[in-house]
């Protein structure tokens, strides 16, 4: 029976609480055609995406959908709005830059749209 039993690794220090694979290249070379509506944010490793609607009141329901998705998946954008307009960044602080969680809530944003 071993001592102490836990599972963390011994002698590293203080871990992450989460850690996330960030995206291979050859997953980021299918971007484009995965995430066509998004592009690549300047100056850091994100996807962006602006959304115009009709009124304020379109854009902040649409922006309170994606709040919901956003808890679902524990994945949280970087956003903002002015009137008609949402501009929304996409990226995973947990991997330091894009990953798969990212794809996943672009795609289901997407989904909103008609
Ligand atoms: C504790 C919680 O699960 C994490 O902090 C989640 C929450 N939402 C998140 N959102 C984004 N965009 N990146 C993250 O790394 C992230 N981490």
């Amino acid at each position: 029976m071993p001592q102490g039993g836990h599972n963390g690794a011994p002698g590293q220090g203080k871990a992450p609480v989460s850690k996330v694979d960030p995206l291979s290249p050859a997953r980021r070379a299918e971007l484009p055609a995965l995430l066509p509506l998004w592009s690549p944010a300047e100056g850091r490793d994100a996807i962006r995406r602006e959304f115009r609607f009709r009124d304020f009141s379109e854009a902040f329901g649409f922006m309170a959908r994606v709040a919901l998705l956003a808890e679902m998946q524990d994945h949280h954008p970087e956003w903002s709005n002015v009137w008609n307009r949402v501009e929304i960044a996409l990226t995973t602080h947990d991997a330091g830059g894009l990953s798969e969680r990212d794809i996943r809530l672009a795609a289901s944003i997407d989904a909103l749209l008609p």
